[in-house]
């Protein structure tokens, strides 16, 4: 969607949000105002874990210590009488929470999954012990969170925390258009391959946990608004366990489904109240409703908004537009990558035995050789993602002991035999992440007319295989490394598919100005793109020069055909 459409439609729904929440501040009885007070502040904390579960894809059990730590701070605020009132109190909350969220992203950086999950959980437990040995400030003295003139009915409160969940969304949306947003949701589906596109998968897991603590830390301050007195079980670790539930319930990634899911919450809770049902009982209904979705693969704002984009019908293909242009880049010369005395050692299994290999700047370089001989290994070595002994030189720059990302920022891209390409992107979004530089309409245009065939608004977990392929390829070419290693870009692809690669290819290092390394077992590809190419066998390379010596080389054919030949 072009962004001045998408303006638009954001402008619409706060225009919407306001009409209806200002009609419900008029409209409806004190209690009722309350209630969607409530439903509104948990839809604020639910944001919070859009971005880090819904998003970065990392569990967190403990957002409602960070709701806490901002509670806390807002009671503190008012205790020493800071002026501003919770205008000021509020940003300042979700401050003091951040240091607590990157105190838990820490562990966040060597785990996951339900290892993550235990000491998210255990942070909870903490910070409810702490707060119920020593209660909230003013607590003890009778002093309830005080708030401004303006807010002081329950309806204008309502309408301020509306306009700070507005804020929120409008906030996490603008950030979601950006890399640092696409950053958390590559995160979610690979770290490999976000480290292979330049990005430190540290920096990106500490930053989803500040933004998320921070936006929780918001909550808290709202709820110390609403409540005025706080307690230690408004924040206990079974709130921070629903509000997960809730969340990958409702799809909290989505500003909508935020909303739906806080008015969820408090509406199961409310009618539970009334028909004198035990309130765990709603712990069920939400812990059903998450099952639902991880097995759909889908919370409620992803059904509706994919029930929406039903009803829309489906988006033009981009139309195809010559490859070729006048502003081409020229090729580089000298050496693009040199290794030198390369090995890697699996426990006892040596997979790679030192390995010298030179590639070109503007060539296309093809490694091929039998299963197991030691490509992949190669490749995971030169790209920082495995470690070995040697050296590797890129256009003449050490890249020995630098990280995966460093080397990706140095100018040695990659691609991955595996399917890693981050789903929850748009093809267009994919290739702006992967390309870390902007990227006009007319490279968009070409990439996805072109090579790839896709519309840029289509959602990559639409995609089959093959496509997300050449979306991966030319999101690494896009990048305009100094060489792009390519593992297995062909397989899974059709004939037609293969041919538009290999003119891809072929074109690389002129148009993006590149040399590529190619892993490959199509061996025609190889042929018809190649200059040079590197045979491998047992972990070394037995033969290397133009692909029409090397594939008559007895050495090369023994490694294939197993069994001897005579030249
Ligand atoms: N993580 C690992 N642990 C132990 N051994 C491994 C590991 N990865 C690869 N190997 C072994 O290292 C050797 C080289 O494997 P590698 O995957 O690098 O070969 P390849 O040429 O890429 O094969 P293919 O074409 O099938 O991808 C093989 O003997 C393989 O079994």
């Amino acid at each position: 969607m072009p962004p001045a459409d998408r303006a638009v439609r954001w402008g619409l729904a706060v225009l919407a949000l306001a009409f209806l929440a200002y009609g419900m501040a008029t409209a409806l009885p004190a209690y009722w105002v309350f209630l969607a007070m409530s439903a509104v502040i948990s839809g604020v904390l639910l944001q919070s874990l859009g971005v880090i579960a819904g998003q970065a894809g990392m569990v967190s059990l403990c957002q409602a210590a960070f709701a806490a730590i901002g509670a806390w701070s807002t009671a503190q605020l008012n205790l020493w009488g800071v002026p501003g009132g919770l205008y000021v109190w509020l940003p300042l909350a979700g401050l003091a929470a951040v240091p607590f969220g990157l105190l838990i992203g820490l562990p966040a950086l060597r785990l996951r999954g339900v290892h993550l999950a235990i000491v998210t959980l255990g942070f909870a437990a903490t910070v409810d012990i702490v707060l119920a040995a020593a209660s909230f400030p003013g607590v003890d003295l009778g002093l309830s969170v005080g708030r401004p003139a303006g807010l002081s009915s329950e309806r204008q409160y309502f309408l301020f925390c509306v306009g700070v969940f507005a804020l929120v969304a409008v906030a996490l949306a603008v950030v979601r258009r950006t890399r640092f947003g696409a950053t958390w949701r590559a995160l979610r589906e690979s770290e490999r391959a976000t480290a292979a596109a330049g990005t430190s998968v540290p920096g990106a897991k500490l930053s989803a946990f500040a933004v998320s603590s921070f936006i929780a830390g918001l909550s808290g301050a709202l709820l110390a608004g609403q409540l005025g007195m706080l307690l230690a079980r408004n924040f206990d670790p079974g709130q921070s366990l629903t509000a997960y539930a809730v969340a990958v319930m409702a799809g909290a990634h989505h500003a909508e489904g935020a909303l739906i899911g806080g008015a969820l919450g408090v509406l199961v809770a409310e009618l539970l109240r009334r028909f004198g049902i035990p309130q765990q009982w709603a712990n069920v209904v939400f812990a059903v409703g998450a099952i639902q979705a991880f097995t759909q693969g889908a919370g409620i704002s992803d059904a509706l908004r994919a029930a929406l984009r039903r009803r829309g019908g489906r988006r033009l293909p981009v139309a195809p537009v010559p490859l070729v242009d006048k502003a081409v880049p020229q090729a580089a010369t000298g050496t693009a990558l040199l290794i030198t005395g390369l090995s890697v050692r699996y426990g006892q299994v040596a997979a790679v035995q030192d390995v010298g290999l030179e590639v070109l700047a503007g060539s296309v370089h093809g490694l091929v050789g039998p299963n197991g001989a030691g490509k992949s290994s190669l490749v995971d070595a030169i790209t920082g993602f495995t470690a070995c002994t040697g050296a590797v030189e890129l256009a003449g720059h050490d890249l020995n002991g630098r990280p995966a990302h460093l080397r990706a920022r140095a100018g040695l891209r990659r691609t991955f035999q595996q399917d890693r390409v981050p789903t929850g992107l748009t093809a267009g979004e994919y290739l702006r992440f992967a390309a870390r530089r902007p990227l006009t309409a007319r490279d968009l245009a070409e990439a996805l007319g072109d090579l790839v065939a896709v519309d840029p608004g289509r959602t990559i977990a639409d995609l089959d295989v093959g496509t997300r392929r050449l979306l991966e390829v030319a999101g690494a070419l896009l990048a305009r490394p100094a060489l792009a290693v390519l593992d297995e870009p062909a397989a899974g692809l059709g004939h037609a598919e293969t041919e538009r690669l290999g003119r891809w290819l072929r074109a690389a290092p002129e148009r993006f100005g590149c040399a590529v390394l190619l892993i490959e077992h199509d061996l025609d590809l190889v042929r018809a793109v190649c200059s040079r190419v590197s045979v491998m066998d047992f972990g070394r390379v037995i033969a290397e020069g133009p692909p029409a010596e090397v594939f008559a080389d007895p050495r090369v054919l023994r490694a294939y055909l197993g069994e001897e030949v005579t030249a």
